[in-house]
């Protein structure tokens, strides 16, 4: 398959991935990879949260992702939405890109190939489906042409599409809230320090489809990157995600059944003042079949500012960024890694600034 050129000319992205060479990644025991039960915690048991918040600690400062078990999201939801994912990527492409998000300029509906890169250095051998809370026609971020609040898009051709992956993303909304709960109490702040930063998230639901190569080629499926959000719970069907751990190394992460996958993102490094580092991952399909994957970006409400939390910081261990706005954040680094949004790189107002610093930095 032939993959579009990457548009050298513009900036690359704000985040740094430090890459190391080739694609390679170190096999590792499963055991190497905390596997934190988030069962008992998550039905409200204290004792059992303070020891899932604990191990959930230990993961995120010494390893940066985990795999967590008894997540209580049913079995028959993942495969159901597996398998809409499985029909709808099947179809023509002439019928996916009538879907396709630069026909709204709203983060909703297909991304083909070619439509993301998420290292501005490798195109990535992937197509996407971008899905949101769902909101109505006169939602007022929608009127206001916010591009991460739409109805979201759905293919006429498959009306289990929509059932089956919407599903997906609310029993994924409802074990958000709960992971938030863990990582509050992990970096030692009140239990309901994110409850009401969540009334609204701007949280995404990517549906991801890789075609099989052969294992030889090393294809990108997703280049390294980080995610920009507070943490991504990641389904996949198979192997081919390489994680770079604290020390530096990339390591295989396999899909181990029961489990999802987690891993630190942006906004999470910036809250703990990367006590909790944003995780780089690539994805190399390397299992010789297609793959789909299933990641929910958990963000907060569009207007959170985010601030080392009190519990992060003292005289020896001063804040390390600036406060920034989820909102611009997320859309910033849209404007980096998605082709229909290239056209505002480095352009989108940083509320963070004065105007004056504005009409500075764009210049
Ligand atoms: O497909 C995967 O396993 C990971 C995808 C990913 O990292 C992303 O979409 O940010
Ligand atoms: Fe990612």
């Amino acid at each position: 398959m032939e993959l579009p050129k990457y548009d050298e000319s513009a900036p690359i992205r704000p985040t740094e991935v430090r890459k190391g060479t080739g694609y390679a990644a170190e096999r590792i025991d499963f055991d190497s990879i905390p596997i934190v039960d988030i069962g008992a915690a998550i039905s409200g048991d204290p004792d059992a949260k303070r020891k899932a918040a604990d191990a959930l600690r230990e993961a995120a400062v010494n390893v940066g992702f985990f795999y967590i078990k008894n997540h209580g999201v049913p079995d028959a939801v993942i495969a159901k939405a597996q398998e809409a994912a499985d029909r709808f990527y099947a179809l023509p492409v002439e019928v996916k890109k009538q879907y396709d998000v630069a026909k709204s300029k709203r983060h909703r509906g297909y991304v083909p190939v070619g439509g993301l890169s998420a290292d501005p250095t490798t195109s990535d051998l992937q197509e996407g489906y971008e899905v949101g809370l769902e909101v109505p026609a006169d939602d007022p971020d929608y009127l206001a042409g916010n591009a991460l609040f739409a109805p979201n898009v759905w293919p006429a051709e498959m009306p289990d599409f929509q059932a089956d992956i919407y599903a997906y993303f609310e029993e994924m909304m409802t074990l958000g809230r709960s992971m938030y709960r863990l990582f509050a109490l992990a970096v030692g702040m009140p239990e309901d320090f994110f409850d009401d930063k969540v009334t609204k998230p701007c949280a995404q639901l990517r549906v991801m489809y890789y075609p099989a190569t052969d294992p030889k080629d090393s294809a990108v499926g997703i280049g390294a990157h980080t995610d920009y959000e507070s943490f991504t719970v990641l389904y996949q069907s198979e192997s081919g995600l390489q994680v770079q751990n604290r020390a530096g190394d990339w390591i295989e992460a396999p899909p181990i059944p029961g489990t999802f996958i987690v891993n630190i993102a942006d906004m999470m490094m910036r809250w703990t003042n990367d006590l909790f580092v944003s995780t780089p991952h690539r994805v190399i399909n390397t299992s010789g079949n297609k793959r789909f994957s299933l990641a929910l970006f958990f963000a907060a409400d569009y207007g959170t500012v985010v601030e080392c939390l009190p519990t992060c910081r003292d005289e020896n261990n001063p804040p390390k960024y600036p406060p920034t706005h989820f909102g611009y954040w997320i859309e910033n680094m849209h404007s980096y890694s998605y082709a229909y949004r290239w056209d505002e790189r480095g352009k989108l107002p940083n509320p963070e600034l004065t105007s004056t610093e504005q009409m500075d930095s764009a210049n």
